[in-house]
């Protein structure tokens, strides 16, 4: 989608307020998807939302034989008897945006003794090598080439448990061990694991379906490969992730938000965070209730890191809130190494963040000595004004909102499509909770 089709008129100043609902979380339900695809049985996915990186999972799903319809309402079932006679073409096509074709590799060796993964997509935010991925693949037993238009993987034997340790506890590289070692001959010992509350979500689906997993509290991961895997019926843990983010919309629009299907357990570091800035929040077990309770915020130091730390995604948005914080934020990002670009268009729409390449605010990370500017400092609070932005990546998109809709003015938001990735009709949504906004003449709702 390009052109006028593709932008949203946002007149800011209105209070976000209202209830959403969010359904199940764009880094469990692509996942819980793929792993379908290890079963003997026909598995039932609940709580699925309607978004673009569910719909290229599908797919890719489908083009390797598994049959996906929908069920009740927000559900998918996913037959895969037919794995083994799809005639696999055009799989280029169907990757896409999204990062999720690399988890494949451990499901398709297991079921076909080999895998092509094409080029991968997701957020622009730092360079997402996936060398992690292909060494525990290796270590698994499988052979891999580099090919001009992909990788191509091989499995000459059953894949093998093994002992890893990996260098970062990175979330997709967690997921490519528990998706290859579930049906791998052995044990699988995985240090340094990542434990972000998807990955729990994860290992229960995996449980359901057969599997023997176990979590240690210091990021060990025991797998004890087993021959067969049935079918699963879960539903899907609530998105955390967009739950903060409208949360952060609730803050920086002084509006007052509740979003049913967000979890307290998931979200305790955020909402701690969110607590010292100033913002209000009430749970209940439906939801929990976010609001601005007047007066002035408060600056923080804050820097993201695994679970359970604060989550890399609920970073930018928040961003926005803390420009109309009194005194100097400090925005320490750990994971990625280039998260903090999007904030040049906050400045020019008045916001004050200058950027920094030190580690700043406490520890050090990866990235301190090596020219990533990933450190910010936010000097508020500044009023903001409506400007022209460009999206450019799905959490800065919707920060982009945020910021929008609490600045004065009108602004034109250009690659709002990018946002469906992850925030299900967050049109309908924006709509629901008094958001004056409109899309050009004669352009499409995206
Ligand atoms: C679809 C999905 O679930 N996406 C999430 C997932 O991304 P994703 O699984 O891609 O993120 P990782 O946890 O793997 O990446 C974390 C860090 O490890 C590095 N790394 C990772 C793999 C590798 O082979 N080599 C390497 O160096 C990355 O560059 C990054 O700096 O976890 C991130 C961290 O919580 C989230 O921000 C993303 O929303
Ligand atoms: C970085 C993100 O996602 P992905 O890994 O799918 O690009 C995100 O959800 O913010």
């Amino acid at each position: 989608m390009t052109g006028t089709d593709d932008v949203l008129l946002v007149h800011g100043g209105t209070p976000l307020e209202g209830e959403i609902r969010v359904r199940g979380a764009k880094n469990l339900v692509p996942k819980a998807m793929v792993a379908a695809l290890l079963g003997s049985e026909p598995s039932r996915l609940r709580n699925v939302p309607d978004i673009r990186d569910v719909r290229v999972v599908r797919g890719l799903l489908q083009l390797h034989g598994v049959t996906v319809r929908p069920g009740e309402a927000g559900e998918l079932v996913l037959d895969p008897s037919h794995v083994e006679s799809a005639n696999v073409a055009d799989i280029d096509a169907h990757a896409g945006s999204s990062r999720i074709p690399i988890l494949f590799c451990g499901p398709l060796l297991h079921r076909l003794g080999h895998a092509f993964i094409p080029g991968l997509g997701g957020c622009d935010i730092g360079g997402r090598p996936v060398d992690f991925h292909f060494q525990v693949l290796r270590e698994f037993g499988a052979v891999i080439e580099k090919r001009a238009d992909g990788q191509y993987l091989e499995a000459p034997h059953r894949l093998r448990g093994t002992k890893i340790r990996l260098p970062y506890p990175s979330v997709g590289s967690t997921e490519q061990v528990l998706l290859t070692a579930v049906l791998a001959e052995g044990v699988t010992e995985l240090s340094n694991a990542a434990v972000e509350p998807e990955i729990e979500d994860l290992i229960c689906v995996l449980q359901k379906m057969g599997a023997i997993i176990s979590m240690d509290t210091d990021r060990t991961i025991r797998i004890t490969g087993v021959d067969k895997l049935g079918g699963y019926n879960h539903a899907a843990v609530p998105d955390r992730l967009e739950a903060a983010s409208w949360a952060s919309a609730a803050l920086a629009t002084e509006g007052n938000i509740y979003v049913r299907g967000a979890q307290q357990r998931s979200m305790m570091t955020f909402l701690n965070t969110y607590r010292k800035v100033g913002g209000a929040f009430e749970i209940d077990d439906e939801g929990i209730r976010f609001w601005h309770p007047g007066g002035p915020l408060n600056a923080i130091a804050l820097e993201t890191d695994v679970h359970p730390g604060f989550q890399t995604d609920w970073q930018q948005p928040l961003v926005v809130a803390l420009t109309q914080a009194s005194g100097l934020s400090i925005v320490h990002e750990t994971v990625y190494e280039s998260r903090l670009g999007f904030t040049s268009a906050l400045n020019q729409m008045g916001a004050h963040i200058q950027l920094y390449r030190e580690c700043l605010g406490g520890s050090d990370c990866r990235f301190g000595q090596r020219n990533f500017l990933h450190s910010a400092v936010v000097s508020g609070p500044t009023k903001l004004q409506g400007s022209d932005l460009v999206i450019p990546d799905l959490r800065g998109g919707f920060s982009y909102l945020i910021a929008a809709l609490a600045a004065q003015g009108t602004s034109r938001v250009h690659g709002i499509d990018l946002i469906n990735r992850g925030y299900e009709n967050f049109m309908e949504k924006l709509r629901a909770l008094g958001a004056d906004v409109e899309l050009p003449n004669g352009a499409r709702a995206v």
